[in-house]
């Protein structure tokens, strides 16, 4: 079989936990050839509380990269931060005119542990130029709140809800993270294709070396993608595949703790 290609179109993680670096290390645990068109720089500052620094990519210089990725024939992508709306909007426009089928769109809005969120005209635009072309969309509660313009969500049928209300706005498959802020036992995530719902449960991890767990996720999911799988095979083996990254998370330093992306091939 001939070697899948996948595309991240993201920002750049210096710590390597999540980011692009997460989304490479994913597609090549899947066995997939990675590519990447960079949106943004973050970095950290060791002297004041590792607090992140964000650095946008011009805008011609994403289109650029996205025409030279998009230029080979892409078997599925990704998209992660897209740091300003102008991005957003190329992004949206470069994915529709590619014709690529396989799109998965994680709505990154906040870094774990940061409180500075994106700004709120991001998430206007996401709802406009990004969902609509989306094949998956994996938004944690967070997020979710956001673009189905519900606010803090609480519970599985408040996610029910807001699973409706984004795939209404265009998004073919909807995941929503519960993740470890859900009140629950268990670890859920709600998967919703338009038709039914169904929940994916896994043990709750108690750790905070997570960083990276949703980016992971989303690459996983593209690289399941770009091998064949349907969307929900897809989104099943992605949620395995983060748990197990995310029981062997560890200690970078003092401030973050990133998830081992290779864990579940080394089961
Ligand atoms: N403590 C945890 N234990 C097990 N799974 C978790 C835990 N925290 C998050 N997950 C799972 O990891 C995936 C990524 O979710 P999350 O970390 O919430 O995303 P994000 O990084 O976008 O906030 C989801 O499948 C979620 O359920
Ligand atoms: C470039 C970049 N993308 C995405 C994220 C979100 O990461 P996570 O997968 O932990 O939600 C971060 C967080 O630091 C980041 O720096």
């Amino acid at each position: 079989m001939a070697l899948r290609k996948t595309l991240t179109l993201a920002g750049s993680d210096t710590s390597g936990g999540a980011g692009i670096q997460a989304d490479l290390k994913t597609f090549q645990e899947h066995g997939t050839y990675g590519m990447t068109a960079l949106t943004t720089i973050v970095a950290m500052d060791p002297e004041n509380h590792w607090h992140h620094q964000v650095f946008p990519i011009d805008v011609e210089t994403v289109k650029i990269q996205l025409k030279t990725a998009l230029s080979v024939g892409i078997d599925a992508m990704k998209t992660g931060m897209l740091p300003t709306v102008e991005i957003i909007e190329v992004a949206g426009q470069a994915i529709k005119q590619s014709g690529i089928t396989n799109v998965v769109i994680d709505p990154v809005m906040v870094c774990k542990g940061e409180d500075e969120v994106l700004l709120p005209e991001n998430t206007v635009a996401m709802r406009e130029h990004l969902l609509p072309v989306a094949t998956v969309v994996t938004p944690n509660l967070f997020e979710a709140g956001q673009l189905a313009e519900m606010g803090a969500l609480r519970s599985v049928e408040e996610m029910k809800e807001a699973a409706k209300r984004i795939h209404d706005l265009g998004a073919k498959h909807v995941v929503i993270k519960g993740g470890s802020e859900l009140k629950t036992e268990k670890a859920v995530d709600l998967y919703f294709d338009g038709d039914t719902f169904e929940l994916l449960e896994a043990e709750k991890v108690d750790s905070t070396y997570n960083h990276g767990a949703g980016c992971t996720f989303a690459a996983a999911i593209t690289a399941n993608l770009a091998n064949g799988k349907s969307v929900k095979e897809a989104v099943h083996a992605a949620k395995a595949f983060v748990t197990a990254a995310i029981e062997h998370g560890w200690k970078l330093n003092e401030y973050v703790g990133p998830v081992m992306h290779g864990a579940y091939n080394k089961k």
